[in-house]
């Protein structure tokens, strides 16, 4: 298997209180995979880990066999770790294109520089296949500040694949979106299995049936199970450390 990303024995402990304990993944190239968890099982702590917002106390993280625990957070960044916040940071305005093309050609220190050096042939066809995969053909030409929550949510993931992460983190990505928005942003989210690694932290069950092929579930800063959506829908474990919570519905 081509490991994309693989989690060793991680740990962290805030005080002498232990978020994340011990935890091993290893999710393959081109692989979706969602983390699930209970309020407060670490799922946010791990991401944090992985994409260096935070420190590990114990246990490592590899990108491609590459070694990259504790690296400060730009040079994860660098390294190829993608990551996308529910807070959105889009050029407001500037269009959809133009964020587009800001993010895939950033050779330049300043925006505006790169938007006026132009592109390629090769980054046009970039962008055009960008917005065709998130689905923003028709609002290319609109400015920012005037979409929708989701297509504003769509336009950073298509910011974020701009820039070609090899492993690409997604911190619930259908907060706060409709029913159709969330019914297209698993439509999105499909067309990238196999083009991108994915690494989704999402609640919404019926989002992740969607789109899952794998799930690790979390519990109390361990891993709790790991499986299909159906495997993890029935696994007893599973189903008591949800119970107290929300559940899994
Ligand atoms: N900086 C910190 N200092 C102390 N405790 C922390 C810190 N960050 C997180 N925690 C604790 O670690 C545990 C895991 O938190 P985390 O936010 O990762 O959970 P989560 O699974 O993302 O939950 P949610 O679904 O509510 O976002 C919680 O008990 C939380 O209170």
């Amino acid at each position: 298997m081509n490991q994309a990303l693989a989690l060793n024995g991680l740990s962290v402990a805030f005080g002498g209180f232990k978020a994340i304990k011990n935890v091993s993944l290893s999710v393959a190239s081109g692989e979706l995979r969602v983390l699930l968890g209970a309020n407060g099982a670490g799922k946010t702590t791990l991401m944090d880990l992985i994409s260096g917002k935070i420190r590990s106390t114990d246990g490592s993280v590899r990108v491609f066999g590459h070694d990259i625990t504790n690296w400060p957070e730009h040079r994860i960044a660098r390294a190829g770790i993608g990551r996308k916040f529910q807070i959105p940071s889009v050029f407001r305005d500037l269009t959809v294109e133009q964020n587009i093309q800001v993010a895939c050609c950033n050779k330049h220190p300043s925006v505006f520089a790169n938007l006026r050096f132009g592109v390629s042939a090769e980054q046009r066809r970039r962008i055009a296949e960008i917005l065709d995969l998130t689905g923003l053909v028709a609002v290319a030409r609109k400015t920012a500040a005037f979409l929708s929550h989701g297509q504003t949510q769509w336009l950073e993931l298509g910011m974020l694949m701009a820039q070609d992460p090899k492993v690409i983190l997604l911190d619930e990505p259908t907060a706060g979106m409709t029913h159709a928005e969330t019914s297209k942003t698993a439509d999105i989210i499909n067309r990238l299995k196999g083009r991108h690694t994915l690494l989704v932290v999402e609640h919404d069950m019926g989002f992740v049936r969607e789109i899952a092929q794998h799930i690790t579930v979390l519990h109390l800063g361990e891993v709790l199970a790991e499986g299909s959506v159906a495997e993890i829908e029935t696994d007893a474990r599973v189903r008591a450390a949800y119970l107290g919570s929300k559940g899994i519905s």
